[in-house]
């Protein structure tokens, strides 16, 4: 069903010929929503959440029972300018947490009843230091795109992408910068918790690399360019999702810069996603509010692994068991007013 990514072209008209929503489900979900047993809009952003999902996936009173969260991990040379409160080797460490079940996405995952795969891309070979040249070379983008693209669940009815990658704030700040403009520090934030000094260090950092690169209107070039391995992953997910319907719920500030590579690339790329939660990393709000985003929460997480997008899972569920469940007016014997 998803073409074998030979090159960027294959991603490039698979993303230009993605379907959209499927528009007598919308029709079917739209009128069900407005018999059923509620004053009109009681449910509020729930009843848009079910007929959207209901859109996409062609079923005007669908089930979510197969929900899968993937994570990527990347290392990234940029780390080698003192970018992050944390060690490069922290990745591969959590990475082995995520395997044993002891990190907060386990947690989450289980919580929302997904499966959780996780995928770590070449951690002993981090991408390029950003600010001396490309992060990837075009085949090594091509290759962490692949891993995305592949690591999707056909079967899922519902997917959340997250990532794990020390220094990756860096990188995601400096796609943000590249593609929606404006100046390094409105889109540098503390990451994982840099002091003021660092937060200054990390913006001059965020500046060289735009200085560099910057200027390539390109979301696939600009991802190659200053972003990393797990970032294009997630954005490979993102479009295999895409390919197959399947609703994709985004994480955090790293996630939405991923998915903003793909923005551009055609006219409604993410409508088939919606943002989970808006991060407490300073610049997520500008990211989902340029992606014309409404975040479902926000709960001050700054964590990554796909956390804030696994609690969305809960919410979205919620909506699409109401859609589904409820009784109508006519069946519960209520009066409609
Ligand atoms: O998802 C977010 O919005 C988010 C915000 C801040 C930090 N993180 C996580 O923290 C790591 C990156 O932070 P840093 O400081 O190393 O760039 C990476 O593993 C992310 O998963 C994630
Ligand atoms: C411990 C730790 C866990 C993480 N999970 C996602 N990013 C992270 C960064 C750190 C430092």
């Amino acid at each position: 069903m998803l073409p074998e990514l030979k090159d960027l072209n294959t991603l490039r008209e698979a993303l230009s010929n993605a379907p959209g929503p499927d528009g007598n489900a919308l029709q079917g979900a739209a009128e069900r929503n407005g018999q059923l047993t509620k004053p009109p809009g009681a449910l509020g952003r729930l009843e848009d959440l079910a007929i959207w999902y209901a859109s996409w996936r062609g079923d005007a009173r669908p089930q979510i029972s197969a929900p899968q969260v993937i994570v990527f991990a990347g290392n990234h040379g940029v780390t080698a300018q003192g970018v992050s409160a944390f060690p490069p080797e922290v990745t591969v460490q959590m990475v082995m947490n995520f395997e044993h079940g002891g990190a907060a996405i386990n947690q989450l995952a289980k919580a929302a009843g997904a499966t959780m795969n996780v995928h770590a891309l070449d951690l002993d070979r981090p991408t390029a230091d950003f600010t001396a040249g490309p992060a990837m070379s075009e085949e090594e983008l091509l290759e962490a795109l692949r891993v995305g693209w592949t690591a999707v669940d056909h079967n899922a009815d519902l997917l959340v992408v997250g990532e794990m990658g020390i220094g990756n704030t860096t990188p995601a700040a400096a796609i943000a910068c590249a593609l929606f403009g404006g100046d390094a520090a409105d889109w540098t934030g503390r990451g994982t918790g840099v002091d003021d000094a660092g937060l200054a260090n990390k913006t001059r950092v965020v500046a060289e690399g735009i200085a560099l690169h910057g200027g390539s209107g390109d979301g696939l070039e600009i991802l190659r360019r200053l972003g990393g391995r797990e970032i294009a992953a997630m954005a490979g997910a993102i479009a295999a999702a895409r390919a197959l319907r399947i609703p994709v719920i985004l994480d955090g500030f790293i996630c939405s810069a991923a998915a903003a590579c793909l923005a551009n690339k055609s006219e409604g790329a993410l409508d088939h996603t919606v943002a989970g939660h808006q991060s407490a990393e300073g610049a997520h709000a500008a990211v989902l509010a340029k992606l014309g985003k409404e975040p479902l929460l926000s709960l001050g997480l700054r964590l990554g692994e796909g956390s804030g997008g696994a609690l969305a899972i809960n919410i979205l569920k919620s909506a699409v068991a109401c859609h589904s469940g409820m009784a109508t007016f006519a069946e519960a014997g209520v009066s409609d007013g």
